[in-house]
């Protein structure tokens, strides 16, 4: 496929808001791709890099290049370009990587130069794509929209569901089923603000504590054991505590959802960033299970022996969690089978006010009628937090000063708007510790689009958790307000920026 065709397309569905439209203009797309180019269209189309980063800065993008006059680009073609380019190290990098984009952009024409330019400095993006592209697949590969939907929920990619379904028609779909030793993308929850809140909206439900550790799947086949994380990442060896854990339970075939942390001596949790580390280091793993040692604590079961329990109300999961796994590895909870009643309303607001004081973040109420929506945030979990925090994307940073010299610092912080541009939400360099400038100052130079000499432009990948004491009205932010006390709690390196918070939601959270 030509990559004119894409860039075509790409336009013209940013340019309609009708998603009627939209799948139209997509299906017609998906048609003429052959199995070759989905791996590139799906992810162009939402305007990521299969590459992930490729460390192409803002100086390599500089001079314009005379564009050509007919377009002879394929897709396939652009990205092997990106992947030499991707893979050019050492001294001289920096020069070659140029000549790789001069080269790409002297065959591209005026508007497939258009194209790639935001491709690469992350201004394509498209809100919410990928649900849109799921039904335009459907749509042209004459498959049930709910069947493709249930195929990338369960595969967790929609360019694999794509591959298999391009290549080998609708009945190829039967293969996508859950799996054991293949990870689903887990089910994410919504905001309340309060307990009573929560009740309000779910009716019946469970308020269970909300555990500040890293998300966690647990496959196992008898002998076999595999842990995920949010993000889909392996991590068994990382923590032999968890293989030893899973391994002592009578039953052989299950997959469980859950939270791993590391707890204090006292059972609470300890810092965060300990749990983090354990989780992300290979290194040393023996040493460090014994300095830091952690838990897993699950509160979900997705299958048991042969049985798929997805589509099975919460407490029946519940149940078979119950049967399956011993109290100390089960989240705690507290049940309100009936939100009206104000005396299982104040027990519901004394299990918060219990969870906070063991030191853990807070509570997620659940419905207890609701299936298990993997890959969603789905309206059946609320979560209350005391401590009002928001994922945010950094859209730019500024060059410190002072002590700061040399450091990239104050972060311009951005929401998520539906139609995958950034509004601004304000500024801050509160809360980073040292470690942290460090790691920013490389990470953040990496994604850079520019530099003025003060400010400098990132493309806007980078996730970042900030806390803020409340919203106060700004006409100098776009969204009309900014955030007050905004502090660096940490970066989200397992979130995407299309999973940053929207200005919906901040909105949502003025009282
Ligand atoms: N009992 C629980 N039930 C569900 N999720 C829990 C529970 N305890 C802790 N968690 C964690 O909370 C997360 C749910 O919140 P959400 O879906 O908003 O993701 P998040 O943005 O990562 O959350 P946050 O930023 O608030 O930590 C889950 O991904 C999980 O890691």
């Amino acid at each position: 496929m030509l990559l004119a065709a894409l860039a075509q397309v790409s336009q013209e569905v940013a340019a309609t808001s009708a998603r009627s439209k939209k799948v139209a203009l997509l299906a017609g797309l998906f048609r003429d791709a052959g199995p070759e180019d989905v791996p590139v269209v799906i992810p162009y189309l939402a305007g990521r890099l299969p590459q992930g980063r490729i460390g192409v800065g803002w100086r390599s993008l500089g001079d314009p290049v005379e564009p050509a006059a007919e377009p002879t680009l394929t897709v396939t073609g652009v990205d092997a370009r990106l992947t030499a380019l991707a893979a050019v190290s050492g001294p001289g990098s920096q020069a070659r990587r140029k000549e790789h984009l001069r080269a790409l952009f002297a065959a591209a024409t005026e508007d497939e130069q258009r194209f790639l330019r935001a491709l690469l400095t992350g201004e394509v993006r498209q809100g919410a794509l990928d649900a849109v592209a799921a039904d335009a697949l459907a749509h042209a590969a004459d498959a049930p929209p709910a069947d493709v939907r249930r195929a990338v929920m369960l595969a967790g990619s929609l360019q694999e569901v794509a591959g298999v379904l391009l290549a080998d028609g609708p009945e190829a779909l039967a293969a996508f089923r859950l799996t054991v030793g293949r990870p689903v993308q887990p089910m994410l929850a919504h905001t309340a603000a309060s307990v009573g809140e929560a009740l309000d909206k779910l009716g019946a439900c469970a308020v269970e504590e909300k555990l500040d550790g890293i998300r966690l799947q647990v496959h196992r086949d008898g002998d076999r054991i595999r842990a995920y994380t949010r993000t889909l990442d392996d991590i068994t060896d990382r923590l032999p505590e968890l293989t030893a854990a899973v391994s002592a339970l009578p039953t052989g075939r299950f997959i469980l959802d859950g939270e791993v942390i590391a707890l204090g001596e006292d059972g609470r949790p300890r810092p965060f960033q300990e749990t983090a580390s354990r989780v992300g280091s290979r290194r040393d793993v023996a040493e460090a299970a014994a300095h830091v040692p952690v838990v897993p604590v699950f509160f979900d079961a997705l299958l048991v022996d042969d049985e798929d329990l997805l589509d099975l109300p919460f407490t029946d999961r519940h149940a078979a969690l119950a049967r399956l796994l011993p109290e100390h590895l089960r989240v705690r909870r507290a049940l309100v089978p009936d939100a009206e009643d104000p005396q299982a309303r104040a027990a519901a607001d004394a299990f918060l006010a219990d969870t906070l004081e063991r030191g853990h973040e807070g509570v997620v109420v659940k419905d207890l009628t609701a299936a298990y929506s993997a890959g969603r945030r789905g309206a059946s979990w609320l979560k209350v937090k005391p401590v009002h925090t928001l994922d945010l994307v950094v859209l730019a940073v500024e060059w410190g000063s002072g002590r700061r010299t040399g450091k990239l610092s104050n972060l311009h912080l951005g929401a998520r708007r539906p139609d995958g541009t950034f509004a601004m939400l304000g500024k801050t360099f509160k809360g980073l510790t040292d470690a942290l400038l460090e790691w920013q100052t490389e990470k953040l130079g990496e994604l850079a689009t520019s530099d003025d000499g003060h400010v400098v432009t990132v493309r806007p990948e980078l996730v970042v958790e900030i806390a803020y004491d409340g919203l106060q009205r700004s006409t100098r932010y776009p969204a009309g307000v900014t955030l007050r006390f905004a502090r660096v709690l940490r970066y989200r390196d397992d979130k995407t920026a299309q999973e940053a918070d929207t200005v919906e939601t901040v909105l949502s959270r003025q009282p």
